[in-house]
């Protein structure tokens, strides 16, 4: 089964469209520990995951723990059960080669089902990841901080925003074989997720695309194509701070 199609039956299996993100700040663990990490994750997942879509494991908040923190990616990746699918908020992209390293690391070493990944270095920067027809490749299009306004909204000579070029060459080329890529779209640029959808009225991929955002609600939303599922996702800042749920 490919990364979209479980992503699809979990959706439908639990009749939600969350997808939690994993984010140990440090601000928010009891001590600044690995450990910690992993435990303020694996309370996460035990409250949450009869409700889940998807997992999103930010892989910079265990990085920067060392060694440690990557056992601690490892241990929290082992915690997710194994009927939901992850995607592992990791943003690589390179060279070719150099993507191969990126794609084994997400995809063999930590057995990630997706893998979110930044498109500025090309097609063939990219292939590495989209070759397997059995992941989900998140590419970038429009997120959802405000510098994304310096590069990512340039305007092409042919007045389309640079994004919406990203948003086609990405689902129309790149990810054209096994249709297995998603986009990344803010959810705070409404007009953003408009003129992608527009720009690209066929999924690109077998399942819903991605859109993210820092709004106040603490939501994330995933735009769909047709019959396929629209995922909301949740930022972790909104869901950890909740008190545990008395029985
Ligand atoms: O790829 C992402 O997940 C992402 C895309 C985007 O446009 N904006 C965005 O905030 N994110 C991620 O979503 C999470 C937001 O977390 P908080 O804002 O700290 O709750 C982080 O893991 C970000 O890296």
């Amino acid at each position: 089964m490919s990364f979209f199609e479980k992503l699809t039956q979990r959706a439908h299996d639990v009749n939600s469209l969350l997808c939690v993100g994993l984010d140990p700040h440090k601000a928010e663990l009891e001590e600044d520990s690995a450990e910690a990490a992993f435990k303020f994750c694996q309370r996460l997942i035990e409250e949450t995951k009869d409700l889940v879509a998807a997992y999103k494991p930010n892989a910079a908040f265990f990085e920067a723990y060392g060694v440690e923190g990557w056992a601690a990616l490892q241990r929290t990746l082992a915690a997710i059960p194994e009927e939901i699918p992850i995607v592992l908020d990791a943003k690589r992209g390179d060279i070719g080669s150099t993507s191969e390293a990126y794609a084994s690391s997400a995809f063999q070493t930590l057995k990630c089902d997706s893998v979110t990944v930044s498109p500025y270095l090309g097609g063939d920067g990219l292939q590495p990841f989209l070759k397997d027809p059995s992941r989900g490749v998140w590419v970038l299009c429009k997120t959802s901080n405000p510098g994304s306004q310096d590069i990512q909204a340039l305007q092409l000579p042919s007045g389309e925003p640079l994004y919406v070029h990203v948003a086609k060459v990405c689902c129309l080329q790149w990810a054209k074989e096994h249709s297995n890529a998603g986009l990344v779209v803010g959810a705070t640029d409404v007009e953003a997720m408009r003129v992608i959808r527009e720009a690209v009225p066929e999924p690109c991929h077998g399942g819903p695309s991605a859109c993210e955002s820092n709004s106040p609600a603490s939501q994330h939303c995933h735009s769909s194509r047709k019959n396929r599922p629209t995922i909301i996702l949740e930022h972790h800042t909104g869901l950890s701070k909740q008190e545990p749920c008395n029985p």
